[in-house]
């Protein structure tokens, strides 16, 4: 008998010492995963999308994908893909951007494919930047997939740098028209995801030059490809840019313009415009074309919490079937998962993915706030969210990416095969350090907003200070850290808020002794990142606070108060250094802060696999697949681990063939030679 996502997930025939742990778990998982959510009807509809999905076996995939080709892998990521475009409307509400986003990771899996961007990145600048009339062009045919696009605004020789792309879009008063063009090799795009050989649309973003004058970046809906033929339009050169560390389903290309004819009505013009006769419109906030990536960022943390939370469940159920070494009882080796060590090397992290769904959550909601203000005209949102998104992305992604290292090393040798899948799942992740802006140069945004905030607090403003960083006008008061997590919230408040003073002081001391501004900036940096660093750390504890304090089960928020304790102590005792240092924490409490880390361990032991069961990704989202019994494998919730390695060993290609032609063309060669 097999009951699926039961309370417990109880199945019969499973390895029995994942049974045994999942009977030892304190709550239901199916109220977990609500939690998770943020909805009993979107856990629902997950478990009931996964259901539906892993009845059709063509939304399968055909091969494990370690072993294809990169042709291969587009062609059969491209398959899955359009083969899930026909299911779609019948699996999921086309509307919900959740369940499309569940549904895609289910079947694609972590390789990419060629219509990711066009949902996450060609369709949502549009509906931001373009106007009625361009919706009505445009979105309808995107939405329907008629036409394929990506947004291309990275290039050769700038991505972080936005303003100095030196792709131009020059406006012609004579033919009304702007003219793109690739002025060097350097100004070619390079990194934009689906343009290399799928798509036959982009978004655009190039320096916009009217009567010599630059007015900066700018958004343009750009026809690259025929759309019969999907032969490059002439005056355009693209191409695929080769392999990457993941992502290798997916084709991120190149593009170059040779004066290239758009018509005028291709500037997306929601909230800035060039009318006829070259006049600009200015947009109400300067930065009002880069709206689209504070809304990337801003669904970052939850995403990297889920990719985090893929890596766990492998490695969490795997360290409870993996038998090896003693404890006391010398007659039966134990669960690997029983070692401290391990615990210190899994639980944090798995308090991190819950952290930062829950801080995603709060944070797409803050989004969909200043988007709804935008719509109205009102930007006085924009400045606090870029803030505290580029906050969030970085330390999110950098964090996600020790969280799933640590998974793969806790996997042993089999961590290391890409039968764990971790290493996709890793190589995906930490592309997220990159992608959006570069984790360090996205910790200085928020810098300038601290280092403005922190001079508002000295020049005796508090007032002024939005409610984010209220806390840098605070008084030090010393806190007993046996009271609780506010306490810990204060103690974090004081060690981010020292940490801002100081590099805000660092900062004008050294343009007081005559540095520049820029330069000052830049030797100040390291210490200013490490301000941002907390603040962030500061706003995703007090998320996860206040997450827990709003839940009701009593069960569950037994063991998310368990999860949170551990992930406030882990946290602190990460930073510790900075208060010990002018004696605003004692030894004393770094010793409780330890005491009561260790303690917390033992507290999850028993929930650990059902906590990252909660999260309900089904074997074909961990590749670990049950219509086919070659793919991997150590993630598997049934926990029959070793012999799906063994078949997914003999899978490999090399297998097929007894001797191969390396060892007929040169080292039996070589042997017979060294015999003479
Ligand atoms: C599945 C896989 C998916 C992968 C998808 C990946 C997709 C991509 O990567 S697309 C490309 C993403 N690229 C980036 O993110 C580039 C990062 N760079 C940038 O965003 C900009 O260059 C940036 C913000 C660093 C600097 O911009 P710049 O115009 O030079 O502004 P800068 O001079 O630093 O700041 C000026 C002011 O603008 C403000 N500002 C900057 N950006 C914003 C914004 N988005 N909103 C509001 N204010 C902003 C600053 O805070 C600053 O304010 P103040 O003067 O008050 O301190
Ligand atoms: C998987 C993936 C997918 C992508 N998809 C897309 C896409 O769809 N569309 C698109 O347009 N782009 C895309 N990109 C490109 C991506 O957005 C850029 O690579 C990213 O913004 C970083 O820019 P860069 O490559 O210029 O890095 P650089 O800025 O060259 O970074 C190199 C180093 O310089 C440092 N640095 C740079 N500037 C500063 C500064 N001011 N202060 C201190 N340090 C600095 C950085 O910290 C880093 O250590 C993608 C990239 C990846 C990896």
């Amino acid at each position: 008998m097999t009951m699926v996502f039961l309370n417990k997930e109880i199945r019969d025939g499973d390895n029995p010492d994942l049974t045994e742990e999942r009977k030892t778990a304190t709550f239901d998982t199916n109220k977990m995963a609500e939690v998770i959510y943020g909805s009993e009807k979107l856990a629902r509809r997950r478990r009931e999308i996964s259901q539906a999905v892993s009845l059709i076996p063509e939304l399968a995939d055909s091969k494990p994908l370690p072993f294809l080709s990169r042709n291969e892998k587009i062609l059969e990521s491209t398959r899955k893909v359009t083969a899930l475009n026909e299911h779609l409307p019948r699996l999921i509400n086309m509307n919900d951007e959740d369940e499309a986003w569940h549904i895609h990771s289910e079947v694609i899996g972590f390789e990419g494919n060629p219509l990711a961007l066009h949902h996450s990145l060609f369709i949502p600048p549009l509906v931001i930047q373009g106007s009625d009339e361009q919706h009505e062009k445009w979105l309808g045919r995107a939405k329907r997939r008629e036409i394929i696009g990506c947004y291309a605004q990275t290039e050769l020789g700038h991505g972080s740098n936005i303003r100095k792309l030196e792709t131009t879009a020059t406006y012609s008063l004579s033919t009304q028209e702007f003219i793109l063009h690739t002025p060097t090799i350097n100004a070619l795009k390079w990194w934009p995801g689906a343009l290399g050989k799928s798509s036959n649309h982009a978004v655009v973003v190039a320096s916009l030059i009217i009567k010599e004058q630059n007015y900066g970046p700018h958004l343009f809906m750009v026809q690259i490809r025929d759309e019969q033929s999907h032969e490059p339009l002439p005056g355009i050169a693209v191409g695929d840019i080769g392999p990457k560390m993941a992502f290798n389903g997916a084709d991120n290309g190149f593009l170059g313009f040779n004066n290239f004819r758009i018509p005028r009505g291709n500037l997306l013009n929601r909230h800035c415009n060039v009318e006829v006769d070259g006049t600009y419109v200015r947009p109400p906030h300067d930065k009002m074309n880069y709206a689209g990536m504070i809304r990337v960022r801003s669904r970052m943390a939850a995403e990297q919490g889920t990719f985090m939370a893929q890596a766990l469940t492998i490695a969490v159920r795997y360290s409870a079937v993996r038998r090896q070494g003693f404890l006391e009882n010398k007659s039966q080796e134990v669960k690997v998962l029983d070692y401290q060590t391990q615990q210190h090397r899994l639980f944090p992290a798995i308090a991190r993915s819950y952290a930062f769904i829950f801080c995603g959550f709060e944070t797409i909601q803050k989004y969909e706030t200043l988007q709804n203000e935008m719509n109205s005209g009102n930007v006085s949102l924009m400045a606090d969210l870029h803030a505290l998104t580029s906050g969030i992305k970085s330390v999110v992604t950098y964090q996600t990416g020790e969280g799933i290292e640590q998974a793969r090393m806790a996997c042993g040798g089999h961590g290391y095969s890409m039968a764990s899948y971790i290493s996709e799942i890793y190589g995906c992740a930490i592309g997220g350090c990159t992608y959006e802006g570069e984790n360090m140069v996205m910790l200085l945004q928020l810098a300038r907003y601290l280092v403005k905030s922190v001079e508002l607090a000295m020049r005796g403003k508090p007032g002024d200070l939005g409610p984010m960083v209220a806390y840098l006008a605070y008084p030090d008061i010393k806190v007993d850290l046996v009271t609780g997590p506010e306490a810990y919230v204060k103690m974090f408040q004081h060690i981010s808020k020292r940490q801002s003073i100081k590099a805000t002081e660092k900062f004008h001391r050294k343009m007081e002794s005559g540095v520049s501004r820029d330069e000052a900036w830049n030797q100040c940096a390291v210490e200013l990142t490490r301000a941002s660093r907390l603040h962030t750390r500061l706003y995703i504890i007090e998320t996860f606070i206040r997450r827990v304090d709003s839940i009701e089960d009593l069960s569950i928020k037994m063991v998310l108060t368990d999860l949170m304790n551990l992930h406030l102590n882990y946290e602190l005792l990460d930073v510790a250094s900075y208060a010990l240092e002018d004696g605003f924490m004692s030894s004393t409490q770094m010793g409780f802060i330890k005491n009561q880390l260790y303690s917390s361990l033992e507290k999850i032991r028993p929930n650990a696999v059902s906590l990252v069961d909660s999260f309900q990704f089904s074997d074909l989202q961990l590749r670990s697949n049950l219509l086919n019994f070659l793919f991997q494998v150590l993630g598997r919730r049934d926990g029959h681990v070793y012999q799906n390695l063994f078949e997914w060993a003999k899978s490999s290609p090399l297998n097929q063939t007894e001797v191969l032609p390396s060892v007929t063309q040169y080292l039996k060669p070589m042997m017979e030679k060294a015999k003479l």
